[in-house]
């Protein structure tokens, strides 16, 4: 499914209005139908109190059929038009006449105060905020400022048509006054707002309705995001041969660990484990051996010679270390050497790599070697590790994650994973995959290197690299959905809870998608 800016949707409803020739009227009547019915369940025809806002565009114009709609199904709607009549054109003008026509009234905002306003929605159970969509431009002016101060102070359930009112569609300008809905329809495809922070917490929960959109217009724009869902995961999943052996499914090397962190490695393997890798061998400082292989009986080891407790050297020649198929390199390693080993991997090694956590820390000195390595290489920074590596501060990049990492992605010719809520991947080519699994019970020290074992094992497994990846990132974040839908509070979710529980989500999608296998 396509991700999309607001320009972006203007020309894809434009495509179909003009070229396909489905009429605007029709699109505005799908859209109104197709938001009522994902809202249907939420009301009780004899208790809901609905009020519904309309501004001056095409929003508003789904206003005005989902107050027709509503109405006709015998709920009591009190409809309010924000701009004066006059300024109502288009499209949105013939459904305000339609409304009419079919025996409905409206109130002018023109005609009252901000204050009857507000004391009518006060004795609502829900506000449906059909002001403003993808048509907004520059910071909110009157009436809608002060309309939306008001609506946000309510109790009542507050349900915005396609984003929220105020709110940027594209997520990366200032927000100053936008409605902070319960929920949000919205309309064909999801907006790039809607995977970007702050953006996201004025959306509430997220639903996505067809409006008969023809996958013709969607495609005209040439878009390069997409959400990577539950049905793309239960599409590409590898699948065993029943002549395969252990060789089949990939010999991975894990290099981890230091003398203060020795529960990294042993996560980082046992997720590569769960994952199907075939064989998971760790390199680890000489030091901590014993402690981490007494929790590891199906991994086999390689000692690395260590300073202070973190890794020195690799002691891997050329012919052991293409021995294995896919690296993965950085959960625990410390950083208190100089990373030279880092260096030696870029160069010798050139099949895929995964680089994580301390690994990114040493890499910032080696980028030079990174654009020339001809190898796969796949990053996966949270947003601070990311910031370092490209010197910004963070904030700078959680507003525009995706422009960012999309820039790096292509400059260096790596997989980004740019970890967070909403994971984005990022390929060398440019193309992103948003990721939607997941919660904030990940939240957590240990959970990345958990991701990183599952990356590994994937990869070995599947051709299509970004699917590989991506598919790890659904299953961890499925993990944790799976779990605090299962007893587990959010709060007790642990990092090799999502190991434990990897087995049951993954005969879960198994079982569910059986018609793809
Ligand atoms: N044919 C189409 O294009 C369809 C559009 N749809 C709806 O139409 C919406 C987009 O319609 P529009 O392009 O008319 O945009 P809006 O409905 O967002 O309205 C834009 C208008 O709002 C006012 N406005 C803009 N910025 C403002 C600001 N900062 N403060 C106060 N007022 C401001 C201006 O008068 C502007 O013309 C979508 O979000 C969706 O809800 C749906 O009906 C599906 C079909
Ligand atoms: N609020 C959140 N919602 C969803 N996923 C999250 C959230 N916070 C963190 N995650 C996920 O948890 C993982 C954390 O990784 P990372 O920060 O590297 O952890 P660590 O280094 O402690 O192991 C990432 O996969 C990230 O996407
Ligand atoms: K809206």
């Amino acid at each position: 499914m396509n991700v999309v800016t607001g320009e972006e949707m203007h020309q894809i409803d434009r495509y179909t209005i003009e070229e396909i020739g489905l009429k605007a009227e029709l699109l505005m009547e799908n859209a109104g139908l197709a938001f009522v019915s994902s809202i249907l369940h939420l009301m009780n025809k004899k208790t809901a109190k609905i009020a519904v806002l309309i501004g001056v565009g095409n929003n508003g114009g789904d206003g005005f059929v989902i107050s027709r709609s509503l109405l006709e199904k015998g709920y009591q709607v009190d409809v309010w038009l924000i701009p004066p009549v006059k300024k109502v054109k288009g499209t949105a003008r013939y459904h305000m006449e339609v409304f009419k026509k079919c025996g409905y009234e409206f109130t002018s905002y023109e005609a009252i105060t901000c204050e009857d306003l507000v004391r009518n929605l006060k004795g609502k159970t829900h506000v449906i905020d059909a002001m403003l969509g993808t048509g907004l431009v520059g910071p909110l002016r009157q009436p809608y400022k002060e309309i939306i101060e008001q609506v946000n102070q309510l109790e009542c359930q507050i349900i915005s048509v396609d984003l929220p009112s105020g709110l940027p569609a594209n997520g990366n300008s200032c927000i100053t006054d936008a409605i902070k809905a319960s929920r949000t329809i919205t309309l064909q495809c999801p907006k790039l707002g809607a995977y970007t922070f702050p953006s996201r917490e004025y959306y509430g929960d997220l639903t996505i309705v067809d409006i008969g959109i023809p996958k013709l217009a969607i495609k005209q724009i040439d878009s390069e995001r997409f959400l990577w869902t539950e049905e793309n995961v239960a599409c590409s999943l590898p699948v065993r041969k029943p002549s395969s052996h252990k060789g089949s499914h990939g010999k991975g090397l894990i290099i981890a660990g230091s003398r203060t962190m020795t529960g990294a490695p042993i996560l980082t393997a046992k997720a590569c484990h769960r994952l199907g890798a075939g064989l998971v061998t760790l390199a680890l400082p000489d030091t901590i051996i014993n402690t981490v292989a007494s929790q590891l009986i199906e991994s086999t080891f390689h000692l690395c010679p260590s300073v202070n407790g973190e890794i020195n050297s690799l002691n891997l020649d050329d012919e052991l270390m293409n021995r294995f198929d896919a690296i993965a390199v950085g959960p625990g390693l410390g950083r208190n050497n100089n990373g030279e080993f880092i260096e030696t991997l870029l160069h010798d090694f050139d099949k895929p790599i995964v680089i994580d956590a301390d690994g990114l820390f040493y890499l910032k000195d080696f980028l030079t070697i990174l654009a020339k390595r001809k190898g796969t290489t796949i990053l996966t920074p949270h947003l601070g590790e990311f910031a370092y590596l490209i010197n910004e501060p963070i904030a700078k990049v959680e507003k525009n994650r995706f422009q960012v990492s999309r820039d790096f992605a292509v400059k260096y010719g790596v997989y980004l994973v740019l970890k967070g809520p909403y994971t984005v991947v990022t390929t060398p080519g440019g193309q992103q995959f948003i990721n939607t699994s997941g919660n904030p019970s990940l939240a957590k020290g240990g959970s990345g290197d958990v991701l990183t074992g599952m990356v590994l094992a994937l990869l070995m497994q599947q051709k299509d690299l970004q699917s590989a990846i991506s598919n790890s990132i659904f299953l961890h974040g499925m993990a944790a959905d799976y779990l605090i839908s299962h007893e587990y509070s959010p709060l007790s979710v642990m990092a090799s809870d999502l190991i434990n529980i990897m087995p049951k989500v993954l005969n879960s999608i198994q079982n569910r998608y059986h018609k793809y296998r």
